[in-house]
């Protein structure tokens, strides 16, 4: 059993940890994981082979187990151990609602198949999007390292983007981040590149009943490096897995 001072008093369901706040829904954790945990899986993350890792523009990120190829995943190892053990065994142990079963008993795989870990130095965001179709729509996202705000925006009437966030979720560092149904669906999400987040308060932040630190000094959240773990059900997976991943040289 955990002790006493483990974070690991992990709520028995989600229900206490929805986001009232937003549409459904959404459920935000804040100590998910330890500073341990924190700490071996950004070791694991910056001493990854080279060729893991895909530079954007501004941006840099690895996919795991391997890149989507029209929607489909190629690759069907399963997930390296450090990704998988503890986060996806604590997502699936936590069922939505006392007695009901976990957020990925219905997805295709029954589990997240596949990781996209994407990292934000300050001034570092990415575009409104949404996730599309290549996903069951339920996203687990885990933060490491630094606070930053998830923006969600809504398109307007004419199908342009409302520049204007509708709502600011605030990550902090070793929570996790749960969006499905509308929020994956209906809206756009996107992190601002921004070296600090403005004006937090209770006003402003979606889940500020639900964070694990209240102090903002000035309403300002100074970023430093953000590391995030996307967990996701991949529909779509080639048959042919095995055989093409490791053609494709990943390991
Ligand atoms: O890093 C994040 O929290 C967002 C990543 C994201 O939106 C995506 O991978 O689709
Ligand atoms: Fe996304």
């Amino acid at each position: 059993m955990d002790p006493p001072s483990s974070p690991f008093h992990l709520p028995t369901s989600l229900e206490p940890c929805r986001i009232d706040a937003l549409p459904p829904a959404a459920y935000y954790i804040a100590d998910f994981i330890s500073e341990e945990e924190e700490e071996a899986i950004l070791h694991k993350v910056e001493t990854a082979p080279k060729a893991r890792w895909r530079q954007l523009t501004h941006r840099r990120l690895q996919t795991w187990p391997s890149d989507l190829v029209k929607d489909t995943l190629l690759d069907s190892r399963p997930l390296p151990d450090w990704l998988e053990t503890p986060i996806v065994s604590r997502i699936l142990s936590l069922p939505v609602a006392d007695g009901e079963p976990n957020m990925f008993a219905d997805s295709p795989h029954g589990r997240p198949n596949h990781v996209l870990v994407n990292e934000y130095p300050p001034n570092t965001g990415i575009m409104p999007h949404k996730d599309g179709s290549a996903y069951y729509p339920v996203v687990c996202t885990v933060s490491l390292g630094s606070s930053l705000c998830l923006n969600l925006y809504k398109s307007k009437e004419d199908g342009a983007l409302d520049p204007e966030p509708v709502w600011r979720i605030l990550q902090e560092p070793r929570s996790l981040l749960i969006t499905t149904a509308d929020l994956y669906s209906e809206y756009l999400h996107g992190i601002e590149p921004i070296s600090a987040d403005v004006d937090i308060s209770e006003q402003t932040i979606a889940n500020w009943s639900l964070l694990r630190s209240s102090v903002f000094r000035d309403g300002l959240n100074q970023r430093q490096t953000r590391t995030s773990l996307t967990y996701r059900d991949v529909l779509k997976v080639s048959k042919l897995g095995n055989k093409l991943g490791s053609r494709f040289g990943r390991s």
